[in-house]
């Protein structure tokens, strides 16, 4: 059993994390702040984890965190970053939800987020938390940084492309659609119900953050080395709660079975499913697991490849994530905890 710590528990990320963890045998929350509801029961504030949680939010300023195997952040960026340090000094690890430590170069991270880097050795140090690219280091790892929502869906279905020479990798295009909860648990106009139902946007189309997440990490994978990737990224706001729908569109310069590319690359992934031939995937085929369901296409036997991926933002692009990190981290069987089968309808 190893006791849990997690910082921001009262936020979107934060509540599933306490949902998924409540089903885990090997741990044991015994810290979980809020600065708004310290002092709360947990179980009060969501009646949900009723019987599952017996603490209350404790402000962080009271350093409840000391004496924890492992700290979740699921804090807006610029937290983890300024509390990392103390908290690895004592002998936690830490799996970090937010960009504080997801990429390499730092000038590209200090440009995008606007901020001087608070803890620049640890950002040097820290995994990026995408098993299915990082999985040994990840079990060694001290400090993991969680990839971004959009990032690990678009990654998963851009994977086996870039690790191979099949597709022009200078002019990939990623079209990103996520459900409301992506934004968080916060009072902010665009996100409010009478805005964001029956609706549907793009944003960010000059320039997401994950972008350059996205580009940097593929770039450093072993099959890219050398090539220059080219992306466009677009997200787009849709009325439903939870989920994400990557379509993923490369031009084909050699010929290849690529439903096989496919399954060669992520056979044996507990929670990567290349569906069978001509499948168009749900949100819903995901919602609530750790599962990224991934059909390929090619649409009127035509020179473009569609690959098509869908995860619930909050599971596999959030604390599902994050668990499977801590799995490895801690040496628990991988799918611990989160092998949840999606609620239909
Ligand atoms: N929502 C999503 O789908 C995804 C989110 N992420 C990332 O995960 C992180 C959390 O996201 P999400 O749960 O949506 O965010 P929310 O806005 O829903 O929750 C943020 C949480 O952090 C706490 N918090 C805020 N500021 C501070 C602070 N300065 N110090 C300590 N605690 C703080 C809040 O509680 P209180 O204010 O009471 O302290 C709250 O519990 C973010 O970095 C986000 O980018 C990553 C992937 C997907
Ligand atoms: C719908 C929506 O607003 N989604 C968020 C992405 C959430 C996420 O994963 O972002 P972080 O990099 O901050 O962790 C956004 O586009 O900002």
């Amino acid at each position: 059993m190893i006791k849990v710590g997690i910082v921001g528990g009262t936020g979107y990320t934060g509540v599933e994390l306490l949902r998924l963890l409540a089903a885990h045998p090997q741990v044991e929350v015994t810290a979980i702040t809020s600065r708004s509801e310290a002092g709360t029961p947990v179980a009060k504030m969501f009646p949900s984890l009723r019987g599952r949680y017996d603490i209350a939010f404790t402000d962080p300023a009271k350093s409840p965190l000391s004496g924890c195997d492992v700290v979740f952040f699921a804090t807006p960026n610029g937290v983890a970053m300024s509390q990392a340090r103390a908290l690895l000094e004592g002998g936690a690890r830490i799996v970090d939800f937010s960009a504080d430590f997801r990429m390499k170069d730092r000038a590209t991270w200090e440009k995008w987020y606007k901020v001087t880097h608070a803890s620049p050795e640890l950002f040097e140090q820290a995994v990026y938390g995408l098993p299915e690219i990082n999985r040994e280091r990840i079990r060694k790892a001290r400090l993991v940084a969680n990839p971004g929502c959009y990032a690990t869906a678009i990654q998963l279905a851009l994977l086996p492309l870039v690790e191979s020479e099949f597709v022009d990798h200078a002019h990939l295009i990623a079209d990103g659609k996520s459900g409301v909860s992506g934004a968080g648990r916060k009072m902010e106009l665009g996100i409010m119900y009478a805005e964001a139902t029956d609706n549907f946007k793009a944003y960010a189309v000059h320039g997401h953050r994950h972008h350059p997440e996205i580009l940097e990490s593929l770039q450093s994978l072993e099959g890219a080395s050398g090539r220059k990737l080219g992306l466009t990224f677009v997200p787009h706001l849709t009325p439903m709660v939870r989920g994400i729908l990557a379509t993923v569109y490369a031009r084909i310069t050699r010929e290849t079975d690529f439903q096989a590319l496919f399954e060669k690359r992520f056979k044996g992934e507990p929670f990567v499913d290349v569906l069978p031939p001509g499948s168009e995937p749900e949100t819903r085929w995901v919602r609530g697991t750790n599962h990224c369901r991934i059909a390929v296409h090619r649409p009127m036997d035509g020179d473009t490849l569609v690959v098509l991926a869908v995860e619930d933002n909050l599971v596999k692009g959030a604390a599902g994530q994050a668990i499977q990190n801590m799995n490895l981290m801690f040496g628990f069987p991988e799918t611990q905890g989160i092998d949840q089968v999606a609620l239909l309808p």
